[in-house]
């Protein structure tokens, strides 16, 4: 397998994503890692596609928004990649102005549409007055405060250091403690082997709509003592109510109870996209429940087999 040795992020330098980008870097071991930022996260995970990096760290989803749609988009559809790690970032925003700059004098206010919405209670209330300009990123806008084109910015308390902003207020989130997941994206590699800690990522298509279609794909992963840490459903954008589920699942493809039920999955799907096994960075330890580790599924195989060869109940 070949080393990565660049990364693409949301850029400019101060965003939430690069500071992902820094810590997932850490992950790929002694060498540097080059990180190159881009406009939007389309553009980074299509120079990922194209070969220019080796590797795209994108938001995936946030404990007070939700998923990003513009990455579930991407992974579920084009030509496919996978997760190679994740990790999770607090998100602080600060109100960051040109030095100088006091609250009244403030019309407008800069950032990207995933911090807008976890500040919005607050700009209502501080800066009723205020324009809120959506730009590409937090730390773009606070370059564009910088730059004289916005009053103040939304953004990473790094921001205003790189930009030479000061604070007019810190940690403004409506919901105090907010975590974003990012993800390390590459072109499809050997999944890293299991740790005994493991999240599964796919994408699955229902074969047609029909009464209890979610309940079937449910049900494989029920059956087979595989949690689910999150379920999301996305239109296909082809007809309207035509919808694909990305799925979030404990343990690794190795995983004799997850690739069963993978398996399980392919036959019964109009389609299913593998999107990477990689270790779980959330803090929490996925349980194995009674007759689903792989020895169960083995010496059940074993047991299954023995019937088959010799109809005596028993290896
Ligand atoms: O704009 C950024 O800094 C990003 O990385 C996107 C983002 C914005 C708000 C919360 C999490 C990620």
């Amino acid at each position: 397998m070949s080393i990565p040795r660049s990364y693409a992020f949301l850029g400019p330098e101060g965003t939430f994503s690069h500071a992902a980008a820094l810590s997932l870097s850490q992950l790929a071991g002694p060498e540097p890692v080059e990180l190159l930022g881009h406009a939007t996260v389309t553009h980074a995970i299509d120079a990922l596609r194209s070969g220019s990096v080796d590797g795209a760290v994108v938001p995936l989803e946030n404990s007070v928004e939700g998923a990003v749609p513009a990455t579930l988009d991407e992974l579920a559809g084009g030509s496919p990649l996978v997760i190679a790690a994740e990790t999770f970032l607090p998100v602080l925003f600060e109100l960051l102005v040109r030095p100088g700059t006091s609250l009244a004098d403030v019309a407008t206010v800069a950032t990207h549409p995933h911090a807008e919405a976890q500040v919005r209670r607050y700009l209502l209330s501080t800066l009723p007055q205020a324009g809120v300009a959506m730009v590409g990123s937090t730390a773009g806008g606070a370059r564009a405060v910088r730059d004289g084109e916005f009053d103040a910015a939304v953004a990473p308390p790094i921001a205003g250091q790189l930009y030479g902003l000061a604070s007019l207020a810190h940690d403004i989130a409506d919901n105090p403690g907010a975590v974003t997941r990012f993800v390390l994206l590459t072109r499809p590699v050997a999944p890293p082997r299991p740790t005994g800690n493991d999240r599964t990522t796919l994408v699955v298509y229902l074969r047609e709509d029909h009464a209890g279609a979610l309940l079937e794909i449910l049900s494989e992963f029920g059956t087979r003592g595989v949690n689910l840490t999150r379920i999301e459903s996305r239109p296909t954008k082809g007809r309207i109510g035509q919808y694909s589920f990305t799925i979030d699942c404990e343990g690794h493809v190795d995983d004799a109870r997850v690739g069963d039920a993978l398996a399980a999955l392919h036959r019964v799907c109009a389609d299913v996209r593998y999107l990477g096994s990689y270790p779980r960075r959330d803090g929490k330890q996925g349980e194995i429940l009674l007759g689903r580790t792989d020895h169960d599924f083995t010496e059940a195989g074993a047991w299954l087999a023995a019937i088959r060869e010799h109809g005596r109940n028993g290896v």
